[in-house]
């Protein structure tokens, strides 16, 4: 007799920087998500997926024990939390980069940071990135709003999420050292699972779509045979460019996907080398 295989669990952030930007873009590849924030688990009817909303520091935890079977958290967050899961698939949102910082005009480095004060809410992200460099400060272990320690002169130094800078500037800091780690919200699942329940592969691949549909555009130019070439080589596209002859002799029809954030400048190309009827459009969704 087949064994029953139980549905998809997944762990999705309930709330902070994580949460908004993983509903949405599981609802754009096709989920179902929770109606109001109080609810933390949710079953999305059509895939037979349980989503739970736990909080963003628990999440690699119970993925990492394989209680849920995947789980949406931040890169600094699965390293800190030391839990036996991996990174599946970078997902773009919730960008930051976790980094030293000091009073302005203090001129540290890294290598000042034995003995020193050093403030932070992920001291296994710092003290492995500083054992590296045999490095020793005395971690000082604080829940959030980490830039305020040093005026309140519990530390000397700070190691913190950046990502405008405007919380440092504000609070009187600059950045020093080398950044400890570029992070973003990721999909994590459990080290070493041979086998992921069904809906595992499914959910990958629309996540992939949704991403790739965030990324490009697909333009679409006229050009005669004479800059055919030269239009082509601006738009390789993903493989190659769509060319279709058009009904006026000596011209085609190109089509291909280009990167959204360079879709201006390629427009200003195509029109160099004589494109004509340059259009951009939105990619609702994809498979590649
Ligand atoms: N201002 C921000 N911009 C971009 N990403 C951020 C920002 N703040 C945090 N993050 C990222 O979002 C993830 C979760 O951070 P979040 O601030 O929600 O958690 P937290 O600090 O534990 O919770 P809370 O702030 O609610 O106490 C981390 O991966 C972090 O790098
Ligand atoms: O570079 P910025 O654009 O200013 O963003 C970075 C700030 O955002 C986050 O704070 P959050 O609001 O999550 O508060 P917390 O420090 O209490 O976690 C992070 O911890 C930084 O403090
Ligand atoms: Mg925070």
């Amino acid at each position: 007799m087949p064994t029953e295989r139980t549905p998809l669990r997944i762990a999705v952030p309930n709330k902070g920087a994580l949460s908004e930007g993983a509903a949405a873009i599981l609802r754009e590849a096709g989920y179902t998500q929770r109606s109001e924030t109080k609810q933390l688990v949710h079953l999305d009817g059509e895939t037979a997926i349980e989503f739970y909303y736990l909080r963003p520091k628990d999440i690699a935890t119970y993925v990492g024990e394989g209680t849920v079977d995947v789980g949406i958290t931040g890169r600094d967050m699965l390293i800190e939390s030391g839990a036996a899961a991996d990174e599946v698939l970078g997902l773009g949102f919730a960008r930051s980069r976790f980094r030293f910082a000091g009073p302005t005009g203090s001129d540290l480095t890294e290598d000042k940071l034995d003995g020193a004060r050093l403030a932070t809410s992920y001291p296994r992200l710092v003290e492995q990135h500083l054992a590296q460099r045999g490095v020793s400060p005395r971690l000082i272990h604080l829940d959030g709003a980490v830039e305020i320690a040093i005026r309140l002169g519990i530390a000397d130094v700070i190691a913190d999420v950046v990502e405008t800078g405007t919380t440092l500037r504000q609070a009187g800091l600059e950045m020093f050292g080398d950044p400890i780690l570029q992070s973003e919200a990721i999909l994590i699942k459990p080290a070493d699972r041979a086998e992921m329940p069904d809906g595992f592969e499914t959910l990958v691949r629309r996540l992939n779509g949704v991403l790739i549909a965030r990324t490009y555009v697909m333009m679409d130019y006229d050009v005669d045979q004479d800059h055919l070439d030269a239009a082509s080589a601006i738009t390789p596209g993903f493989e190659s460019p769509t060319i279709a002859p058009l009904s006026r002799e000596g011209w085609f029809a190109v089509r291909a996907m280009v990167e959204r954030r360079k879709a201006q400048q390629i427009m200003d190309d195509l029109w160099q080398v004589g494109a004509r009827a340059i259009l951009v459009t939105d990619i609702a969704a994809s498979r590649l």
